[in-house]
């Protein structure tokens, strides 16, 4: 059977006018709001809740890893029935795990999360590659032969992100830039035939991309000559961006855009949540589509 890359299955996605990544963050205060314990099975219930307002409407979910962990193993059964709802409604999921570490140990992380029929297997997993894009290749086999993806952390949406991202390396390109090339490169010599390459890279939307050395000035419909390099873009909500100022922050990075709200979609209860994701995607593929 051949398996259909991640980026074959995000172009699908884009295809539908779907950009939207609702994400699964339980924080104990939303989990009171929602008059949910802050416990395993709260967890599970808001988790399971956001797949089934998502479920053809959203294009993927992206539940963080944090808010489960700290339930120790309830946490990580509760999460596998929240992923075995999110396959059984066909939601593409993006595990929010932030994996970085040397090859050798970070190739067993690739097993635990991309690893057709592992228990935590998800459809893209967020990485780190601070300690070299190489560091990475463990995932490789996943991303080439079994439909996986993988986002890399490049301008992430947080304040202190600047310290660290626009840096410059000894070649003069930013660490962001340094990154997103990397994956562009990825996508070229692995999925040149393909619309969407299957290895994306974070870049927020709250930054100025430009001083991170990226550069967005351009139409979307241009980036997707092919291989358009997914973005995952979260940073809207909560953390101040605007999502129908999505087409605008991104430009010519628009056409394979995944934008994340967390906070925004969980607040207000259990009893809003279908409406808030779909006037929520809707805003999305409005501002993509400008
Ligand atoms: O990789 C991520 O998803 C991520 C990268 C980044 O640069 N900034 C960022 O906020 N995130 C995650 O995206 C989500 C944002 O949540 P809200 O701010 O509540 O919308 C959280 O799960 C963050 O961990």
């Amino acid at each position: 059977m051949t398996v259909r890359s991640f980026g074959a299955r995000l172009a699908e996605e884009f295809s539908a006018g779907r950009h939207l990544c609702a994400g699964i963050d339980p924080h104990a205060p939303l989990l009171a709001e929602w008059g949910l314990a802050d416990d395993a099975a709260g967890a599970e219930r808001m988790g399971r809740e956001v797949v089934a307002a998502s479920a053809g409407i959203a294009a993927c979910v992206k539940p963080q890893i944090s808010f489960f962990e700290r339930f120790g193993s309830a946490g990580f059964l509760a999460l596998e029935r929240v992923l075995a709802d999110a396959r059984a409604a066909g939601l593409l999921v993006v595990g929010d795990v932030k994996r970085g570490d040397i090859g050798s140990t970070f190739a067993a992380y690739a097993d635990a999360w991309l690893a057709p029929g592992s228990p935590l297997e998800v459809d893209a997993m967020t990485v780190a590659a601070y300690m070299g894009f190489g560091t990475l290749s463990g995932a490789f086999p996943y991303v080439r032969d079994h439909g996986k993806g993988l986002f890399v952390l490049a301008a992430t949406s947080n304040p202190e992100a600047r310290e660290v991202q626009a840096a410059r390396r000894a070649d003069g390109s930013t660490l962001a830039a340094a990154m997103v090339a990397d994956a562009e490169a990825f996508n070229a010599a692995a999925f040149g035939d393909e619309a969407v390459g299957s290895v994306g890279v974070v870049l927020g939307a709250t930054l100025d991309l430009a001083t991170f050395g990226i550069e967005t000035a351009g139409e979307p419909a241009a980036e997707l000559v092919a291989p358009a390099l997914p973005v995952l873009a979260p940073g809207f909500g909560a953390q101040g961006a605007r999502i129908e100022d999505a087409g605008t922050i991104f430009g010519r990075l628009g056409g394979a855009l995944l934008a994340n709200e967390s906070r925004s979609i969980l607040s207000g209860g259990s009893a809003g949540l279908a409406e808030r994701v779909r006037t929520r995607a809707e805003a999305i593929s409005a501002a993509l589509a400008d």
